[in-house]
């Protein structure tokens, strides 16, 4: 997959097919999208591309209730690159492209900028000034300037339409499996190892502090099975993020113990995939009881020994 933006835009002036939308955590919903227009592509003999922004068009739109994301943009091109599409294709959303009316959208830059041909979008898809542009106009519009368009219905999990916000909404009340059902794919968090207290090396466990640079959701408060990633290396893990009730902690820390783990990690890039929620954080009453709780949880992880395998890809 070769990477668009405005500066090297010029370079790929051959036709598309092309999907549109935020595709924040990539989900079912989405990675139906992608295969469509893939397929859709192949057969009409166009390049298959995925047009999204570099920013979350909230973040622009209304800076107050901009979402937390399930993805970095690190990411996102990580999981795209997974899929056999020509081009991933990442404009900026500025104020300005904010402003262009539906029609300005289609013409200059579906048309005209990026050559489509095709274009594929979900049942719910809006766009334009004041999302004023849908289903409809897209159609009308397709009349207009010569293309196709194809409407995605409305991809259900269990009675339940797969939509970014509501995976947001399980992540942060905890329900990780059902999350990750969703996605298709373990949520995951990444970021670099810093130095914590380390109290936890004295205790027999020690762990690698995750310190996060995007803006991602978190995960409720608690103790969950893991799979770490470090480098190419995947290990078991148990990660706790909260607050350390045992320690008066005050703010939020993401702290993995990995086991099987010889590494230093500080300074390493890591990432952290949930894989099941164990329990609420607790506060102790000795350092004791936390240390026993802790080789128990590590003790439930090792069940799970089997996911060092399972690459949890329903991609393709
Ligand atoms: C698997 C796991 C479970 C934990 N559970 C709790 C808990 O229930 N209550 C608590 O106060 N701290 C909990 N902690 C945090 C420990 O208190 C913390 O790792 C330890 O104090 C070391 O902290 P440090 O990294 O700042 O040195 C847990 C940590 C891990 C890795
Ligand atoms: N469950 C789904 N079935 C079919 N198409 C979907 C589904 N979810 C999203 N899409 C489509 O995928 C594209 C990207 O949508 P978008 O990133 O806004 O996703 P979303 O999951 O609906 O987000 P949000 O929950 O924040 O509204 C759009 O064209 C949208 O219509």
């Amino acid at each position: 997959m070769q990477v668009i933006d405005e500066t090297n835009i010029l370079q790929f002036d051959d036709y598309k097919g092309i999907a549109l939308g935020n595709f924040d955590g990539i989900h079912l919903g989405h990675q139906e999208l992608i295969k469509r227009a893939i397929s859709l592509s192949q057969s009409h003999n166009l390049k298959s591309a995925v047009f999204t922004f570099k920013q979350h068009t909230l973040e622009i739109l209304s800076p107050n209730q901009k979402p937390e994301l399930i993805m970095s943009q690190q990411k996102k091109l990580e999981v795209l690159k997974q899929f056999s599409l020509d081009y991933g294709i990442f404009f900026n959303f500025s104020r300005e492209f904010s402003q262009l009316t539906p029609e300005e959208f289609v013409k200059k830059v579906l048309v005209e900028k990026l050559k489509a041909k095709i274009i594929v979008v979900g049942y719910n898809y809006r766009f334009g000034y004041k999302a004023l542009g849908n289903m409809e106009s897209l159609q009308k519009y397709s009349k207009v300037y010569y293309f196709e368009v194809h409407v995605v219905p409305p991809v259900t999990l269990e009675g339940v339409v797969v939509s970014s916000s509501y995976i947001r909404q399980l992540i942060k009340s905890g329900e990780i499996e059902r999350a990750n059902k969703f996605l298709g794919r373990f949520f995951s968090l990444e970021g670099e190892v810093v130095h914590g207290r380390e109290v936890g090396r004295k205790l027999g466990f020690p762990t690698a502090n995750l310190q996060i640079k995007d803006n991602i959701v978190l995960p409720k408060t608690g103790v969950y099975v893991t799979r770490v990633k470090v480098m190419d290396k995947l290990y078991l893990g148990v990660t706790n993020i909260g607050f350390k009730p045992t320690f008066e902690g005050k703010d939020v820390s993401i702290e993995s113990y990995l086991l099987d783990c010889n590494e230093n990690l500080y300074g390493k890039h890591i990432e952290v995939e949930f894989v099941k929620r164990i329990r609420d954080e607790i506060k102790f009453d000795s350092i004791g009881d936390l240390k026993k709780q802790v080789f128990k949880d590590i003790n439930y992880a090792k069940k799970f020994k089997n996911i060092l395998q399972e690459k949890l890809y329903m991609i393709k």
